[in-house]
């Protein structure tokens, strides 16, 4: 397993992360647990400032919050000069209970319900990005009732295909998100909303996909917007302040991934834009980007015990842990493939092929397929690298089984940010009706 971040492997042959033996967390947190590596996430939202500031740009970092939304990482970002990317009232409601300052966060989705923008218009949020036409003259009504004006970026699609799995690209034109530019439909977005009173357009906003190992997706969206933006600044006589070109920035999951340093693409994307805006003798807009997977992603790792065998001669053997689809949903969705090793063994020679299953009651409930091994036992720890994005953020309680705590580490400290589910939260929701004691 390659070692991220903080990750090494200490003097007992334990994998220890942020200063701590991940066998003294297992013991301490029990498993499942994510880990997540503070200093690495530090580092990477300041791998961004300094890239924008080298840039001369004026810029914002949106965390996009979906990655990993609690509310220690929210306070986290907020000490390291992130905005904050919502896209839901849980999203929102995890933000300003964490004292996230309000005027920083973005408000994204492509079906925003009256009662989550009246929660965001009360709020005071820093903009919404507007995804369709019917959100459009909903915010405006809304706001109009409470006697405010609200920023607006809008969502458009530019028409680019990012280089990703299909689920979780969304550039292109038949895409369930945003203001099509090339149907015309993002000009006519911008037409409609200049005659809206309670509006106040900053900008534009496209994202092309998630897991970019490229920057010419980048260059393309960047470079199709800015001639959007001087068609717009033509015909309907306005001037965009605000580009925001999403997030997308890749990770290392495993051995083969390329990511470029997040400076690679900060300086592409910032590039594209001054010559882009500047071949249309454009005023340099605001630069304003999303990562969520980049800011996170690599910082977090799972520690698992493994638990039962089943071994078929000939076809393969299934080690099974404690947890599985419902920590980690991302092999069953998309396929995704993970790096793993024996924890509490680490400097130990692998000796078998195995398939690594989850406990749920789903065959296709696994986490990692084939992968070399030592020969593990019963209560072994297994960790996973690369969990901290959209592992946490998309546990289920499938099978009733409970979510994981998290804790935070660094410079040899643990603190439990997310505790673990219990029983009793498993039916906290659960009514039993009446006549059904009859
Ligand atoms: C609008 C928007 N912004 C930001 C992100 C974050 O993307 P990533 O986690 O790939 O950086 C996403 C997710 O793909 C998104 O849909
Ligand atoms: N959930 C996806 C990323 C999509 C992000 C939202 N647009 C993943 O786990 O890779």
């Amino acid at each position: 397993m390659y070692l991220h971040g903080t990750s090494r492997i200490n003097g007992q042959g334990h994998l220890e992360i942020g200063g701590c033996d991940t066998t003294a967390l297992v013991e301490q947190y029990g498993t499942p647990l994510y880990v997540m590596d503070e200093a690495q996430i530090r580092q990477r939202a300041r791998e961004f400032t300094e890239a924008f500031q080298a840039s001369g740009f004026r810029f914002q970092i949106a965390y996009a919050s979906k990655a990993f939304c609690v509310m220690a990482m929210c306070k986290l970002a907020e000490q390291e000069g992130l905005s904050l990317d919502v896209v839901s009232d849980g999203e929102l409601f995890t933000a300003l209970k964490a004292g996230f300052p309000v005027d920083r966060i973005h408000f994204h989705g492509n079906n925003k319900s009256p009662f989550e923008i009246e929660m965001a218009v009360d709020a005071g949020i820093g903009c919404f990005v507007v995804d369709n036409f019917t959100e459009l003259q909903l915010l405006n009504e809304i706001a109009g009732q409470r006697n405010r004006r609200v920023k607006i970026l809008f969502r458009v699609t530019p028409g680019v295909e990012a280089h990703t799995h299909d689920y979780i690209s969304t550039g292109q034109t038949d895409s369930k998100f945003g203001f099509d530019i090339g149907n015309g439909q993002a000009k006519q977005a911008i037409e409609t909303a200049i005659n809206l009173s309670n509006i106040e357009i900053l900008g534009i906003h496209s994202h092309i996909g998630s897991q970019i190992f490229e920057v010419e997706g980048f260059r393309m969206a960047a470079e199709r917007v800015a001639v959007f933006a001087a068609t717009i600044r033509t015909e309907l006589d306005i001037t965009l302040q605000v580009i925001n070109l999403g997030g997308g920035f890749g990770i290392r999951y495993k051995e083969g991934d390329t990511p470029l340093q997040i400076s690679q693409y900060v300086k592409a994307i910032t590039e594209a834009i001054k010559n882009c805006f500047g071949q249309v003798n454009y005023p340099l807009p605001e630069i304003w980007v999303e990562p969520g997977r980049s800011m996170v992603g690599d910082a977090g790792t799972t520690l698992y015990t493994i638990g039962t065998y089943k071994d078929i001669p000939g076809v393969r053997k299934y080690v099974a842990v404690d947890g599985g689809m419902t920590d980690n949903p991302r092999p069953a969705l998309y396929e995704s493939v993970y790096e793993a090793m024996l924890a509490n063994r680490a400097n130990e020679a692998n000796e078998e092929i195995v398939t690594i299953a989850g406990k749920a009651c789903e065959s296709g409930d696994m986490l990692i397929w084939d992968i070399s091994l030592p020969k593990s036992k019963w209560g072994d720890i297994l960790a996973v690298s690369c969990t901290g994005a959209y592992n946490y953020a998309m546990a289920s309680n499938y099978n009733r089984i409970r979510r994981p705590a998290v804790v935070f580490v660094q410079a040899g400290k643990s603190d439990l940010v997310v505790k673990r589910e219990s029983q009793a939260d498993i039916v906290n929701n659960d009514l039993i009706p009446e006549r059904l004691f009859g």
